[in-house]
């Protein structure tokens, strides 16, 4: 529990400052110090370090801004960010490392050219970040910043006041000053930061601000990683677990008080199976809520007053029916977990990404109608989940685009620190965690060296041209397509001996299969000359 903490009251950086902050990690970049292996090291065990050390008045300020308790404050964001710091200075090397490039993607011709790809910092990097998980979201991707030789200026969310200012205080006293510094503030000095140039910018938020951001990047070919929310669905069928389902759903909407952008928006149910489904629902809020949620000590508030007052207005406009919860306590921010019943896709309960504790069921006949209606929804949700056989669930893969998916669970694919995670279409673009977090502020530079005593067989690329270079050249090594002008593979003899090679499989099994496949045909022609 954090006690005795001080959290200094937040203060917006003058704008004035931004400027000289931009510039001056600019600057440090170009001193090249932050592409030195052991440099980024250090400051990824600072950064492990400061996460410990600041661990009480983390938590306090995520109690402070969010009702976030103790628990998830320690699951979600504190020891997530130490186990990220873990993991990337554990694999820091391998992954900084230069890919050789050789067959299939140099052909045997260029191969004494040597091809190699090199990791290259992409440079100054611009990270901006939400409420929800105002520590994670900000410190996740600066570690893959540092890992990748970057510099980097966190603009945390004005809404997590104490949190954007520990931030502050965290980076700025413990890792390289030249290096990382944090502005705080809100459209004001988000907008004077996008002024600035930066190499890459790292925007997670809402999708309406993720275009204000692309857009002001796509002045200056700036790179982005956006990761935005969406309306995700969750599929149930009759073939489901309806008991694991509801619990698991229910989790999905309770971690953080449902204020997760990966959490179903709204479930499809099969009609056959939605009575069961609710009782079940009731059931998992029993069990989880056994004094209702209100007195429970583990569930988070709303933000602000503000987007209490959206989910109450979604709430209060739906033409559905409340199943489970409703319950609302303004001077508190506290909105109950709640189920409601929607028969049509303008219902206020499903026309927006809710954000919060509240989602809506909606009875299907099928999983046809189920597919439709998601797709007509939101084609390219951040996530989604699927309840049913295997058959339905890769019906579900198959037929809906999403960021990432989780098959019988709640968003249980970006609840792995170290797996990539990121949205796709409208839900965003890039990923990020685990290696994923590397290769987001790296430029994989492919390098080509000639070396010297390669002249005589490069002959063929300078004037005068000669057409015998050129021929022979083609005649070594042109391939030839295994398939006709109707797309449609040709049987020729290389068919039928790449067959012969396939046949089995790669492993011990395969090769003992084409063993005795050839040593069936050579005792037949055998047999048969006798
Ligand atoms: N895909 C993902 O990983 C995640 C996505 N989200 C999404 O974020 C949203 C909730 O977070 P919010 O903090 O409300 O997002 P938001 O988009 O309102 O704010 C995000 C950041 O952008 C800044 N900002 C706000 N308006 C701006 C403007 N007009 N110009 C420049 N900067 C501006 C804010 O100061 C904040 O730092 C939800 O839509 C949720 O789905 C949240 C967490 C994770
Ligand atoms: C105990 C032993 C074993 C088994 C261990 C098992 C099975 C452990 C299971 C652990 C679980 C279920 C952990 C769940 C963690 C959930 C987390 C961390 C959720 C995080 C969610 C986040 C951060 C959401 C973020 C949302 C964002 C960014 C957003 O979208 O807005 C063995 C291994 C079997 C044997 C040894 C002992």
């Amino acid at each position: 529990m954090a006690t005795n903490v001080t959290i200094a009251p937040y203060a917006a950086t003058p704008a004035e400052l931004i400027p000289a902050i931009a510039s001056n990690t600019r600057a440090t970049f170009r001193t090249n110090k932050t592409k030195s292996i052991p440099w980024r090291l250090t400051q990824l065990r600072k950064l492990y370090w400061a996460v410990t050390d600041y661990t009480p008045q983390l938590t306090a300020a995520l109690l402070s801004d969010l009702h976030k308790t103790d628990y998830e404050a320690t699951l979600t964001e504190i020891d997530w960010v130490r186990n990220d710091c873990l993991f990337m200075i554990q694999h820091l090397e391998k992954f900084a490392a230069d890919e050789k490039l050789g067959s299939p993607h140099v052909p045997a011709t260029f191969s004494v050219m040597s091809f190699r790809i090199r990791k290259d910092p992409l440079g100054a990097a611009l990270i901006i970040g939400p409420y929800n998980y105002p520590v994670q979201i900000i410190l996740s991707p600066l570690i893959g910043a540092i890992a990748a030789g970057c510099t980097a200026v966190m603009k945390p969310s004005e809404h997590t006041p104490a949190c954007a200012m520990v931030l502050k205080e965290l980076i700025e006293t413990r890792l390289d000053k030249n290096a990382f510094a944090v502005v705080n503030g809100g459209i004001a000095e988000t907008t004077k930061l996008m002024e600035e140039r930066w190499d890459k910018v790292f925007f997670t938020g809402s999708t309406a601000v993720g275009k204000i951001i692309a857009k002001k990047a796509a002045e200056t070919l700036t790179p982005v990683c956006l990761e935005l929310g969406g309306r995700n669905p969750a599929f149930i069928t009759k073939h489901a677990n309806l008991q694991l389902a509801a619990r698991r759903l229910m989790w999905g909407k309770t971690l953080c008080s449902g204020q997760v952008c990966m959490s179903q928006n709204y479930i499809l149910v099969d009609s056959e199976v939605v009575d069961s489904f609710i009782e079940f629902l009731k059931v998992a809020y029993k069990e989880m809520f056994p004094n209702g949620a209100k007195a429970s000590p583990d569930l988070a508030r709303i933000v602000n007053k503000r987007h209490f007052l959206r989910i109450k207005k979604m709430l209060d406009d739906t033409k559905g029916k409340i199943v489970m919860g409703g319950q609302m306590d303004e001077s508190e921010l506290f909105i109950e977990p709640t189920a409601v019943v929607v028969s049509s896709k303008e219902d206020s309960m499903m026309a927006e990404e809710s954000f919060g504790p509240v989602f809506s069921i909606y009875p299907v006949h099928s999983l046809d109608q189920a597919i439709n209606l998601a797709n007509s929804i939101d084609r390219t949700p951040l996530a989604l989940f699927s309840f049913g056989n295997k058959k339905e669930n890769e019906r579900v893969l198959n037929e809906m685009t999403s960021g990432g998916a989780t098959l019988n669970d709640a968003y249980f694919h970006g609840s792995c620190n170290t797996v990539p995670f990121g949205g796709v279409g409208e839900s965003g673009s890039g990923s990020y965690r685990g290696q994923a977090s590397f290769d987001c502020f790296t430029h994989r530079r492919t390098v080509a060296t000639t070396p010297n005593w390669a002249e005589s067989l490069i002959r063929v690329r300078y004037m005068p041209y000669q057409w015998k270079q050129l021929k022979f050249l083609t005649r070594m090594t042109a391939k030839k397509p295994n398939f006709d002008r109707n797309g449609a593979v040709v049987k020729g003899f290389g068919y039928w001996t790449g067959l012969l090679l396939g046949l089995g499989g790669k492993g011990v099994k395969g090769a003992f299969l084409r063993w005795l496949f050839v040593l069936v045909v050579v005792a037949g022609m055998r047999a048969q000359r006798a």
